[in-house]
């Protein structure tokens, strides 16, 4: 996939966005920048989406984010993403290293129940697997036999999942439970705000980037990764075309910022 064999009606949002005064660039992680694998632990992003990132990031009037389901500190483990790129963890609230400390102790005792009454349920269940995070418990099934997941999947849903102060979240082939609500369209709002940005373009593959794509809106871009409903605009097939997408905003803002391609006003 290069940046030619982009749809051009994508083509032409991402040229448009680039010119821009101020820029906010934002992906989710799994799906978008890393693809999904069998093994949490194993998902490395594509190398030319960290490398377009990055330069993103490094030039002038430009803000780059990526907004996870992880925990802050695997995302940060994981996606090898430089400092100048602004990581936000747990779908949008962990911002920083402190926040779990940050928790009153009400809702620490939860998420500790949490864990304990998910390994208890489903933790010993043959494929089945926890993911613990400092707000939530993730139930991961992908390795399972589909009839042994699903069940696994409904005994969470109807056990812990009811429990007060949780919140459910389901994504691909996983369910999580956290005692914090999650938002990621809160996250890319501070974002927008903190680089004064004039226009965001927002990239997602899962039930959770819904919520950013809801807070996109005039010249904004959103794009979705794979198939299915989304408030996004664009879609584009899978995260070789994300790279080729984040290589062509690069080109043209660079193009753009120095002067080779038209400004508005000019
Ligand atoms: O918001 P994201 O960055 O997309 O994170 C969503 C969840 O991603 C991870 O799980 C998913 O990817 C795994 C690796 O490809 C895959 O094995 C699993 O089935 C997927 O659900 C991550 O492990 C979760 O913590 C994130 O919430």
């Amino acid at each position: 996939m290069t940046a030619g064999s982009l749809p051009a009606p994508l083509r032409q949002a991402v040229a448009r966005v680039a010119r821009t005064p101020r820029l906010l660039v934002v992906c989710d992680y799994d799906g978008t920048l890393a693809p999904i694998v069998e093994d949490p632990a194993r998902a490395v992003p594509r190398p030319e989406s960290v490398r377009a990132l990055g330069a993103l990031a490094g030039l002038p009037e430009t803000t780059v984010g990526a907004i996870s389901g992880r925990a802050l500190r695997d995302l940060a483990a994981l996606s090898g993403l430089p400092a100048e790129v602004h990581l936000i963890g747990s779908h949008g609230v962990e911002f920083d290293a402190g926040f779990a400390h940050a928790l009153d102790s009400e809702t620490q005792t939860l998420r500790r129940r949490l864990e304990a009454d998910l390994e208890l349920l489903v933790g010993q269940t043959p494929g089945v697997f926890l993911e613990p995070k400092p707000a939530s418990v993730a139930v991961h099934v992908r390795r399972a036999e589909p009839a042994v997941g699903e069940s696994a999947l409904e005994a969470v849903r109807s056990g812990p999942a009811q429990w007060e102060g949780v919140y459910v979240t389901e994504g691909k082939a996983v369910i999580e439970l956290a005692v914090v609500e999650t938002d990621k369209g809160e996250a890319l709002d501070m974002l927008r705000r903190q680089a004064r940005a004039t226009a965001a373009l927002f990239v997602g593959d899962d039930v959770t980037d819904e919520k950013a794509f809801a807070r996109l809106g005039g010249p904004d871009v959103g794009v979705k990764v794979g198939r299915g409903e989304s408030l996004a605009e664009y879609s584009v097939p899978d995260t070789a075309d994300v790279a080729a997408m984040l290589a062509s905003l690069l080109a043209e803002r660079r193009a753009w910022l120095s002067g080779e391609t038209h400004r508005p006003g000019d």
